[in-house]
């Protein structure tokens, strides 16, 4: 039975059987879908290659919400593997050893805590080291983070759940340790990432690592450092992507994807706590559009109104700023070149269908502030260039003028501008100050 469920397309275990399988499982009586182990999986995944043999590591880039909690779930599997938590300085590692080492996720109010991540922290001169587990650090576990002599060597699997605007510079720092048989799988809001990063950090298409993206859907708020609340359950949409899978669409595919690639699409749809879905390539863009249409009008109207996603609903004008902004963004998506051909686009991405979808998720969400709301007011970069300034950036490749989008997005960089303005015209009053009122480290 195992066996026969093991074999079907991934692209076929459609969201409704994965919901299932993980409530049968929640309840104790685990399917056989989610019974395989992550060494039977690496295994399975790396049959009929000539490669060595796969670790099953897992490293996670970007311990904010979303990596803690794709940490936490992998963690919470029945069967984890190894995971390594990537952290991007010592500050960072000194915060997770006071949190005693482990990732807490709290769902209706209980919390859940995981621990066993290895971890590794880079230094300033771009090198990784494996920081020292709690059995070599001693009694006292007071030495020095970095007593390990040996760089860290190459990464099997790496999840990266920086924001839009760090993940270039975050895999500049990590792309040595990536060869064309790693895989590496993106989670974040917005679009057009992996074009910069491919001119940047990986311009020859034959020595770049196999790509996944997802698109997230939980909802997630940070509590402390490596404590988070579950608030509400969402899914996680994943595909392969780029130019080794861009033309494979059928049921096949995934044959020709690489042992990681499918090592790592299976842990992630059998973990349970994740609700994860495998989509073909050109499915996967239909969600991701869909949902920076939502980011291009929620989070910058909130963020230049200073009000919740449901207070959008109240206001005439509020809503006919979103009206107009939709038409651009409607325009832009029914005529990119790679949605040609897809059936059903003009309906699905029409004006007026995005309107509903996007006051729905307002009505959802009413009672949150969005995360650019809260990147402006806690001074933080924000994500605009890759929502309304994508939308801009491919109406320009086609032709399409969008004016009031390339206007949202001067006035939230404006904003963020007169605001930083603001600051630095008042003194501080320690070091610490300028330190810790910038980014929040990930
Ligand atoms: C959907 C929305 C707008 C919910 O707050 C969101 O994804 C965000 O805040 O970034």
């Amino acid at each position: 039975m195992q066996h026969i469920l093991r074999c079907r397309s991934l692209w076929r275990a459609s969201t409704l059987e994965t919901c299932f399988g993980s409530r049968l499982h929640v309840y104790g009586e685990p399917k056989a879908r989610f019974a395989s182990t992550w060494a039977q999986d690496a295994e399975e995944a790396n049959r009929g290659s000539n490669g060595p043999p796969l670790s099953g590591r897992v490293h996670i880039l970007g311990i904010g919400n979303v990596g803690s909690f794709i940490a936490h779930s992998l963690a919470a599997r029945s069967s984890p593997p190894p995971i390594t938590l990537c952290m991007h300085n010592k500050l960072l590692y000194n915060a997770y050893r006071q949190r005693k080492e482990s990732i807490a996720v709290s769902i209706h109010g209980m919390d859940n805590i995981q621990k066993g991540f290895d971890v590794e922290v880079v230094d300033p001169n771009g090198t990784w080291y494996p920081a020292p587990s709690k059995h070599d650090r001693g009694p006292g576990g007071t030495e020095s983070p970095f007593f390990n002599p040996e760089a860290s060597g190459p990464i099997e699997n790496l999840i990266v759940c920086t924001k839009a605007h760090h993940t270039v510079l975050a895999m500049e720092e990590i792309a040595h340790r990536l060869t064309p048989e790693s895989t590496v799988c993106f989670i974040h809001n917005g679009m057009g990432v992996i074009d910069i990063l491919n001119q940047k950090v990986f311009p020859n298409p034959e020595t770049r690592p196999n790509y996944i993206q997802g698109v997230f859907s939980h909802g997630l708020t940070r509590k402390e450092q490596f404590s988070i609340a579950h608030m509400g359950v969402g899914t996680t949409i994943l595909s392969p992507v780029g130019h080794r899978v861009a033309h494979l669409t059928g049921p096949d595919a995934e044959k020709s994807w690489a042992p990681t690639t499918k090592y790592l699409m299976q842990l992630l749809t059998l973990t349970p706590a994740l609700v994860a879905t495998a989509e073909t390539p050109a499915g996967l863009i239909q969600y991701q559009l869909e949902k920076l249409a939502v980011n291009c009008c929620i989070n910058p109207i909130t963020a230049l109104g200073e009000c919740n996603n449901g207070e959008l609903l109240y206001s005439f004008s509020y809503t006919r700023v979103m009206r107009l902004l939709l038409f651009e963004i409607s325009a832009v998506i029914c005529a990119l070149p790679e949605l040609q051909g897809v059936p059903g686009i003009e309906d699905r991405f029409s004006a007026e269908r995005l309107r509903r979808y996007v006051v729905s998720i307002a009505r959802m969400t009413a009672r949150n502030e969005s995360s650019m709301l809260q990147d402006i007011n806690n001074r933080r970069t924000t994500e605009i260039e890759y929502f309304n300034g994508y939308i801009v950036r491919r109406g320009e490749e086609l032709g399409i003028k969008c004016a009031l989008n390339y206007m949202i997005k001067h006035l939230i960089t404006g904003k963020a501008t007169a605001l930083a303005q603001r600051d630095r015209a008042e003194v501080p009053f320690s070091h610490e100050d300028i330190m810790f009122d910038g980014e929040e480290p990930q």
